[in-house]
Parts: structure tokens; C-alpha cells; sequence
């Protein structure tokens, strides 16, 4: 069998995720002509009205961040480091926020509080399902707490997303409401992880009502954006703060909630609230859930 993705690529997906769309890029795969025509993005691409704030002050270590008790980053995340080294890096356990180190902090690329940032490391694979459409699935074994991709797209303000009904690839960064492990995300451990201080600002940051930016899958992305919602799912979905502070505009990334299997299909709970999702007209719509699982809450929305 030939794998449908290079183990490396990060993102070979333009337009829908109709089979034709895909055809090309098999074949530009299999070619290994992998570049043509076709929307190579690592990074989150921003819309023009969108303004990325000033990098955060970063720590003073050198080389590799090891000391909680000094490193500022470690401090961020309640004086230690939300990573084992084990396996490349794997994160112990769910928090509200992540800190990883950024573009000022002295240490360097290999430091293990960049985790996040090193790119995919398991060979993932696009696949047809009879009732979903395409999805998601490891060749090789996933260890619990690894990072397994990004949610990438174009960073967007929600306002700006016209279309969010006909939308299937649009994630909203709710950090509220995966702080407060609302809606069936992961269930998040308390307030009291984060310093106050910070949770205040985040308060302040995020609306309680809805969330002011999302990311954009729609034209631009990545292998994430063919990952369905299960509600067992075997992943969860971690915001994750490098470049600066501002939790309306977290990354997104997706662990490993469990040891994953290969060939297993890759989920995570989507965090609908049941009959939130109105159509045009106003009236609840609904979405019927075939993620098979014995909890299912047989709706998506
Ligand atoms: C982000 S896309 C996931 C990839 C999608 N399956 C595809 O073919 O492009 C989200 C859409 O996938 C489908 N989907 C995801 N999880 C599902 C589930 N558990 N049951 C039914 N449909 C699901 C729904 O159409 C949903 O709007």
C-alpha cells in the first residue's frame, strides 16, 4: 500500500473536500510532484482585517528550557513545563493553556517547550468513510499526549464568515469555552492551573457569548480539516499560546487523548451544544452523528 499522504506534508488541500478535488493531489502524491498548483501552508494564513499582536517577552534560558523555577515560560504554565521529552515530546496532561516558548525566548528549536512546533511526525492518511466523507488515520502508533497536527486555515474575524452554514471547515477559537470545558470538549482541569491574573485577562479577552475569530478551512488547509467528530473521541483539542498572549487568537492543536492504534480512525468532540446551530430562517438545525460510538449523542448539532 502506498500512503495517500507524504509522511511530511502538512497541508495539500484547496477548495472542498469534494473526490475530485482530491484526485490531483493523489496523483501529484504518487508523482511525487507534490507542489503544483496546489496551497503548501504551514502557518495559519491572516485576513487583511485581522491584526496579530506584538510577540510576548520570552525567557532568558539558553539552548533548552530545564529550569521551571527560572525559565518564564514554565512560570506561564504554573511553574513547570506541560512536557515529557519521552517520544519526541508529549503533553501530560490537558490544561486550560499551553505556553510554549516563542520567537523571544533565548532557547532553541530543540527546547522541549516548542513541542507543538515541530511539524507532523506520523504518517496520516485521508480516507473515505460510507457515512462521513473523508477522514483521518494513522499509519503508525500514536503514544497518549502527542501532538498529533494543527488546525490551520485562515485566520478570520467569525463576523466575516457569510457563509458558516454551507462552511463544513470552520473552527471558532473558544478558548472560554475549552477553559471551562464546556460543550463536550475535553474536560479541562479547573481555573485555579492558571495564575489569576492571566485568567482574568482571559475573561476580558474572550466574550462570553460568541467567539471573535476562527479559523478558516475552507480554501486553505490543512490535514486536520478531514477529521470528524466522534463523540469518544481519541483526541483533544489543546490551545496552545507561542508568539504572544492574546487567547482569542490561540493556535489550535490536536493531542493524542489515548495510545491511538495505527489505522485507527483520528476524532475529536467537535463541542457542539446540541440545538445551537440555527439556519437562515432562524430555526434549529440539526446534524445526525454517525461516529458509531456506544456515548453517541447521535447529533453532531
Ligand atoms: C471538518 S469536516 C470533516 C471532514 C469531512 N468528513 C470531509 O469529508 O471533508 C466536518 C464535516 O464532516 C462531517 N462529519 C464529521 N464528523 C461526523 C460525524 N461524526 N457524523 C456525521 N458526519 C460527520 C460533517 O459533514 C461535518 O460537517
Amino acid at each position: 500500500m502506498t500512503p495517500l499522504f507524504h509522511p511530511q506534508s502538512l497541508c495539500i488541500c484547496k477548495g472542498k473536500a469534494a473526490y475530485n478535488d482530491l484526485l490531483p493531489y493523489l496523483h501529484i502524491v504518487r508523482s511525487r510532484f507534490w507542489h503544483r498548483g496546489f496551497t503548501y501552508c504551514k502557518f495559519v494564513k491572516v485576513a487583511k482585517n485581522v491584526k496579530l499582536p506584538m510577540n510576548a517577552t520570552g525567557c532568558e534560558c539558553k539552548g533548552i528550557c530545564n529550569d521551571p523555577t527560572t525559565c518564564a515560560c514554565a512560570l506561564r504554565n504554573g511553574s513547570d513545563f506541560p512536557y515529557v521529552s519521552r517520544d519526541g515530546g508529549r503533553l501530560v496532561e490537558a490544561k486550560d493553556v499551553v505556553f510554549e516558548c516563542g520567537p523571544e525566548c533565548g532557547c532553541g528549536p530543540g527546547c522541549v517547550n516548542r513541542t507543538s512546533q515541530r511539524g507532523l511526525r506520523y504518517r496520516l492518511e485521508v480516507f473515505r468513510t460510507a457515512k462521513k466523507g473523508w477522514a483521518v488515520r494513522s499509519w503508525d502508533f500514536i503514544p497518549s499526549g502527542a501532538p498529533v497536527c494543527e488546525y490551520t486555515g485562515i485566520l478570520a474575524r467569525a463576523e466575516d464568515m457569510d457563509s458558516v452554514l454551507e462552511n463544513n471547515y470552520i473552527f471558532e477559537i473558544d478558548c472560554l469555552q475549552t477553559i471551562k470545558g464546556l460543550g463536550g470538549r475535553e474536560r479541562r482541569s479547573q481555573d485555579g492551573d492558571i495564575p489569576a491574573n492571566l485568567l482574568d485577562k482571559y475573561h476580558d479577552q474572550c466574550s462570553e457569548s460568541a467567539p471573535e475569530f476562527c479559523i478558516d478551512a475552507g480554501s486553505t488547509g490543512n490535514i486536520a480539516r478531514f477529521i470528524n467528530h466522534c463523540c469518544e473521541p481519541n483526541l483533544f483539542v489543546q490551545c496552545v499560546l507561542s508568539t504572544h498572549n492574546d487567547l482569542r487568537l490561540a493556535r489550535v492543536m490536536l493531542f493524542a487523548a489515548d495510545n491511538i492504534p495505527p489505522l485507527q480512525e483520528l476524532t475529536y468532540d467537535y463541542g457542539y451544544v446540541l440545538d445551537s446551530v440555527l439556519d437562515s430562517d432562524g430555526k434549529i438545525k440539526q446534524m445526525p452523528c454517525y461516529c458509531g460510538a456506544s456515548v453517541c449523542r447521535k447529533r453532531l448539532f
